[in-house]
């Protein structure tokens, strides 16, 4: 069963709609991600659920009962934003403490939930100290432990890391996944990065301009994008203009196993990773010419050049073929995606 539904919800700034039908199903404990380019009305989406705006049409539903006249502080949301928006003028033990004398709980049960909170956030010997004092991955965890000090059914993340550098986001991210999995929190994060939106969820939605495209596991959105504009946004591809008959992806290049009828499909995906690069020796009859090749470390980006086509291949540095050399293709016909 669903915790949260998003059923058919549009918004509307000014004269343009940021949110065009968005239908989403959250179940109990899950993470999921919002993911998309900047402006495509993902905070839109999280401020919704959390109750901070109403939509013009459709319905949320948690636990299968309508929370569009619940008032924000009832709704069982929170929000923590990229600028975690700490009170500079209290300590880190007051700023966790503040939701829950907010909804009047009890000074001694105060105590016992915010010690319990500094020890899961690792913030034990922390207390005392006010938020200029703390570095980003700290003043990010008083943030995280504010918001679940009051227990709330849902957490909100909005962009958490993107104010941290590279390193402590992948530590943050580590340890936000790890509490949410120890507390069996259902968390919708937003975010523009697809690599932390495929390290992190349960499912993905990719949004784009307003609306949902595709709502799937990581792995579902990365090997079988169902549109070019949601295979584009999880990286490089090739794209191979040709068509089906009798099962067989008739190109340019030659012939691919396409396992279906479909006689309007016009091009076949394939991500670079599942074109390999060999030496000219190696069987088969894709023969082409380096024309590019980009050391990373621990891959190679190729381009290689065939029968007037260009094709990416990401390979594992093993053996480094030189710009004009002549090479084989060996490409991995069984995850190619088609498209019409
Ligand atoms: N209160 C508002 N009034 C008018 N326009 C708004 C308002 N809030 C958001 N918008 C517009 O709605 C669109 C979607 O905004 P939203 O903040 O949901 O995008 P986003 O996907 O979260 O982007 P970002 O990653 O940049 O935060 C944007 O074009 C934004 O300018």
């Amino acid at each position: 069963m669903s915790q949260i539904q998003l059923k058919g919800l549009y918004k509307k700034f000014q004269d343009r709609y940021v949110l065009k039908n968005i239908n989403l199903s959250i179940k109990k404990g899950e993470f999921i991600s919002l993911l998309g380019p900047s402006g495509c009305g993902k905070t839109t989406t999280l401020k919704a659920i959390a109750g901070l705006l109403e939509p013009d049409a459709g319905d949320i539903l948690v636990n299968e009962r309508s929370v569009l006249n619940i008032p924000v502080e009832k709704r069982g949301a929170v929000i923590v934003f990229q600028d975690y928006l700490l009170f500079p003028h209290l300590t880190v033990e007051k700023n966790i403490e503040f939701g829950l004398k907010m909804a009047k709980v009890n000074k001694r049960i105060r105590r016992e939930k915010t010690g319990e909170m500094l020890h899961l956030m690792e913030l034990d010997g922390q207390q005392h100290k006010y938020p200029d004092e703390l570095s980003g991955g700290q003043k990010q965890r008083v943030a995280l432990a504010r918001a679940l000090a009051i227990e709330p059914k849902v957490l909100l993340l909005d962009e958490p890391f993107s104010n941290l550098d590279l390193r402590l986001r992948e530590t943050m991210r580590e340890f936000v996944c790890s509490i949410q999995k120890k507390l069996n929190i259902t968390t919708v994060l937003v975010t523009h990065d697809k690599d932390e939106a495929l390290m992190t969820s349960d499912k993905i939605a990719v949004m784009l301009d307003g609306e949902i495209k595709q709502y799937g596991t990581p792995t579902e959105l990365y090997q079988h994008p169902n549109a070019e504009e949601v295979a584009n946004f999880f990286g490089e591809t090739n794209y191979i203009l040709g068509e089906v008959k009798d099962e067989i992806f008739k190109s340019p290049l030659g012939n691919f196993k396409a396992t279906l009828q479909n006689t309007a499909i016009t091009k076949a995906m394939i991500r670079p990773e599942e074109v390999e690069v060999l030496s000219k020796d190696e069987e088969g009859n894709l023969k082409g010419i380096v024309t590019g090749n980009r050391y990373a470390g621990d891959r190679i980006y190729y381009t290689i050049s065939l029968k007037g086509i260009e094709i990416k291949s990401i390979s594992t540095p093993n053996k480094t073929f030189r710009i004009g050399e002549e090479v084989t293709l060996r490409i991995h016909e069984e995850n190619m995606v088609f498209y019409i």
